[in-house]
């Protein structure tokens, strides 16, 4: 394996993008729904990020990119047409121990940006080692038909159980017996059918009274 895979948790904090064309404007995307800082440093940039940057939803900096841009952020993406201030801009982020990723060079990268998809909580990514992104992108593709929204509400069933599991006692053991178990039976195909039912019927089996669907779908969980 090339690349460690992490989840960065980006909430809160500063990023810069350097370019607002089409890929810096994806890669804003991205960050902002992580909860990310945005600031782009972009002498022109897309007309999206344009509507960003008029409800404040990005920082606009409408000059080419200059050394002391990266002063206080956490994270760099150079996305410009401009190889050599893609290279300074790694450069610059080495020197200052920035995390940063350079949409032409994969040599200058720390790290590399997967395809991605969401279902609620869950992420589903794909790395294709910076090999082909094309490929990625069809994986991306091909995966969001077979991994519909019954992950995201099955995910926030299993979340419920386990916060409720947990303020009980500590016993991975047992715990992880259980939970596969669940899994094994059927509970994501339940749960696309909309067979609440048998859902609690499985619930009642496994874990026993107190765990039903509609108790457990409106607990409030953290992050
Ligand atoms: C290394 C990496 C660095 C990084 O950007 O992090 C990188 C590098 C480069 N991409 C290039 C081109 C394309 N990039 C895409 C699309 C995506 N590129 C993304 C990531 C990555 N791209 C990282 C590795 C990802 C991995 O390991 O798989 C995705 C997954 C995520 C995202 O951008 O958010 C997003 C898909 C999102 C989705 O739809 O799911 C398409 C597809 C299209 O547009 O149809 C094409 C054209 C087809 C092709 O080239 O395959 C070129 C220019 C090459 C040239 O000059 O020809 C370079 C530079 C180079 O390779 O030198
Ligand atoms: N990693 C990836 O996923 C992909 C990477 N690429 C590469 O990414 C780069 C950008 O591609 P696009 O967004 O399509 O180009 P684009 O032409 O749409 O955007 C380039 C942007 O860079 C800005 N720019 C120019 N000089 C600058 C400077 N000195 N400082 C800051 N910004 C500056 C321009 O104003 C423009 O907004 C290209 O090198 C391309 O080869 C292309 C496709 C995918």
């Amino acid at each position: 394996m090339k690349y460690y895979p992490i989840n960065l948790d980006v909430r809160n904090k500063n990023c810069l993008i350097a370019g607002g064309g089409a890929v810096g404007t994806r890669k804003a995307l991205t960050l902002l729904q992580c909860g990310a800082n945005v600031t782009i440093v972009s002498p022109e940039v897309s007309e999206k990020l344009e509507k960003l940057a008029l409800s404040g939803d990005v920082k606009l900096v409408r000059r080419g990119y200059a050394p002391g841009d990266l002063k206080g952020m956490f994270l760099a993406i150079s996305a410009s047409d401009n190889r050599t201030v893609n290279q300074m801009v790694y450069e610059d982020a080495v020197s200052c121990n920035v995390l940063c990723n350079v949409a032409d060079i994969p040599d200058a990268c720390h790290f590399t940006l997967p395809s991605v998809i969401t279902r609620g909580d869950l992420t589903i990514t794909i790395s294709s080692s910076g090999k082909s992104p094309a490929l990625s992108r069809k994986l991306r593709i091909e995966l969001e038909k077979i991994f519909g929204k019954e992950y995201a509400e099955c995910l926030q069933l299993m979340g419920a159980i386990r916060t409720k599991l947990l303020k009980k006692s500590h016993d991975p053991d047992n715990h992880r017996h259980l939970f596969r178990n669940i899994l094994d039976k059927g509970l994501v195909e339940m749960i696309k059918y909309n067979n609440i039912q048998a859902v609690n019927e499985l619930l009642f089996d496994v874990f026993g009274k107190g765990y039903t669907w509609e108790l457990l779908m409106n607990t409030k969980q953290g992050n």
